[in-house]
């Protein structure tokens, strides 16, 4: 199945009202901070020991709407996480269930036959299936229905992220999502309603724990569960689409190169995408930066020992980002490690021609993880240096350059791909926020900036169309950043090394300007509001609501 437009459909158009899932399951890991109905944060409560239920609600009316406690723990049966078990169980309780088994749950594709072929899943699926046929207390010869809800959980069922991009669990929806192809070149995305934080919301009430005293599970009740909670999904057009043509999202990361987003969508759906994208011969230009490579003398044509060398690089890279994640490395360390690799680059022997030295393309996306690790150890590097404020400047502002060159590389890459906005939304909020933060906590207190050149500042709601007002502020973001450049990267070679960070030539010397740094943190602050502006036009064109990320900000 698919889903084909029946007419014209403009850009930024919503395809359907918000839809409430069928079925949905907090993580495990955020079972005890989040409202397991709504998703929402929870106020902190006080610990509680490790035997304790399991869904903790934010107020009467989400308990009562979903009243699943007496759940014992589904087992973890990797691949098969608990909250695909739930998930499960909650779709056959909560649908009257109408299928062509096993190909077809309430029309939905359960993808039964490949996934039982397949031994990585077989074993867990039918292990899954018994825990929930004995569960539900079936008396049902086989588990045929059973396996169907879990085929159906893993073929359909999508990631739920809070507005900070954190994974909080999945949620399964009917059709008018469900049938919506994947593509790596898309021309929707999707986003999600009722995911917002707690924030001392006094209409809230205390969050309901269900009885601990409960352990057995209660048909009955579980059978009064009633699904309209859960977090609301949209689908939005980011490009054009022509009656007739075919609705498509994506169901990976869409900044990985061709083969790792082939290996992502076989290991999670079993399935080899033959896209605009992915079948583009040469590749297509996105898919050649994400794995490019620079020599001294410009782009490397070369192939000897390349693939090596880049895989080298790579793996440097991942691990040194591994180990600072399980906190084996410290974030200097880190830090070092990833620099070493972006600064320093490789050199390669061939027999018969001069060795070539060789760095990944600062976009590759090896280099795109390294940054965004770099721009989160160092802020932590900032916030543990807070008795040394020259430090503390250091960090902060190296912090924000990374996070504010992610958003120059995200914008190289959505001009050439326009289904990597939503992406470019996330790097140009966080390198706004980033470069305010800094310049907030280093200036003198002031806030009281103007652009003489785009007038946006001071009328931000003349916006008029995304393309005239993207082309006025970034060209506002390019002139700011040819005077701030040096100044963010000081300190930090792998960046500084590039004439701008839209321009990955490299430099010949570094020219430091003469202001002070009064006036190159101001200038930052000017750069973080024109960064907002942008991210603003972004969110409204992939989420329908300008974010209003300025709002509240004396400009
Ligand atoms: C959420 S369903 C999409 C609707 C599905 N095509 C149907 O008939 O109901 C996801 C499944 O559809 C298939 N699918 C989605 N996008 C695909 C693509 N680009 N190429 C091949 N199969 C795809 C895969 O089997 C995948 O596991």
């Amino acid at each position: 199945m698919e889903i084909i437009a029946a007419e014209d459909i403009n850009i930024g158009t919503d395809l359907f009202p918000p839809l409430s899932p069928l079925a949905f399951s907090l993580y495990e890991s955020f079972l005890s901070s989040h409202c397991s109905s709504c998703f929402s944060l929870l106020p902190p409560s006080p610990p509680r020991p490790p035997q304790s239920p399991t869904s903790l609600y934010c107020s009467a009316a989400c308990s009562s709407s979903l009243t699943d406690s007496p759940i014992i723990s589904p087992p973890d049966l990797s691949p098969i996480l608990s909250s695909d078990i739930r998930t499960a169980l909650r779709l056959l309780n909560s649908t009257v269930v109408t299928s062509s088994l096993p190909h077809r749950l309430n029309g939905l594709l359960t993808n039964h036959h490949r996934l039982m072929t397949d031994t990585s899943f077989s074993v867990s699926i039918k292990n899954a299936a018994n825990f929930i046929a004995a569960v539900l207390k079936s008396n049902r010869e086989n588990t045929e229905l059973e396996e169907a809800a879990i085929c159906s959980v893993l073929t359909n069922a999508v990631e739920v992220q809070d507005s900070n991009g954190r994974a909080l669990g999945i949620a399964l929806y009917d059709s008018r999502f469900s049938w919506i192809n994947h593509s790596c070149s898309p021309n929707s995305c999707y986003r999600f309603s009722n995911t917002t934080s707690y924030q001392n919301d006094t209409t809230k009430t205390i969050p309901h724990i269900t009885n601990p005293e409960t352990t057995s599970y209660n048909l009955e009740e579980f059978k009064t569960f009633c699904c309209f909670q859960g977090p609301k999904v949209i689908a939005r057009s980011i490009k054009k689409i022509k009656k007739g043509e075919e609705i498509t999202v994506s169901y990976i990361d869409l900044l990985q190169p061709t083969g790792l987003r082939q290996s992502d969508l076989w290991s999670k759906y079993r399935f080899m995408c033959s896209c605009r994208r992915c079948a583009a011969s040469p590749p297509a230009y996105v898919d050649s930066i994400l794995e490019g490579v620079l020599t001294s003398v410009g782009h490397y044509h070369g192939n000897i020992n390349k693939d090596e060398a880049m895989g080298e690089m790579t793996d440097h890279i991942q691990e040194a980002i591994d180990n600072f994640l399980s906190d084996d490395i410290n974030p200097k360390s880190c830090c070092e490690k990833i620099e070493n690799v972006l600064y320093h680059g490789i050199q390669i022997k061939a027999d018969s021609q001069p060795n070539h030295h060789l760095w990944l393309h600062p976009i590759h996306h090896a280099a795109l993880n390294g940054y965004i690790t770099l721009a989160t150890a160092y802020r932590i590097r900032s916030i543990d240096s807070e008795t040394d404020m020259g430090k503390a400047f250091d960090m902060r502002r190296i912090s924000a350059a990374c996070s504010f060159f992610l958003a120059c590389a995200s914008h190289h890459l959505f001009s050439a791909e326009p289904s990597l906005a939503m992406s470019a939304a996330k790097f140009w909020t966080n390198a706004g926020e980033s470069l305010l933060d800094f310049s907030r906590k280093f200036s003198s207190g002031r806030s009281d900036v103007k652009c003489n050149k785009c007038h946006m500042l001071e009328t931000p709601n003349s916006l008029r169309g995304f393309n005239e007002n993207s082309k006025k502020i970034l060209s506002c973001v390019t002139d700011i950043s040819q005077v701030v450049w040096s100044f963010l990267t000081r300190g930090c070679p792998c960046l500084q090394k590039f004439m701008s960070p839209f321009d990955f030539s490299f430099t010949k010397a570094n020219g430091e300007r003469d202001e002070t740094s009064e006036d190159q943190t101001l200038s930052v602050l000017l750069l973080s509001f024109h960064c907002l502006l942008y991210a603003d036009l972004l969110t409204d064109l992939c989420y329908g609501q300008n974010s209003h990320l300025l709002s509240g900000l004396h400009v």
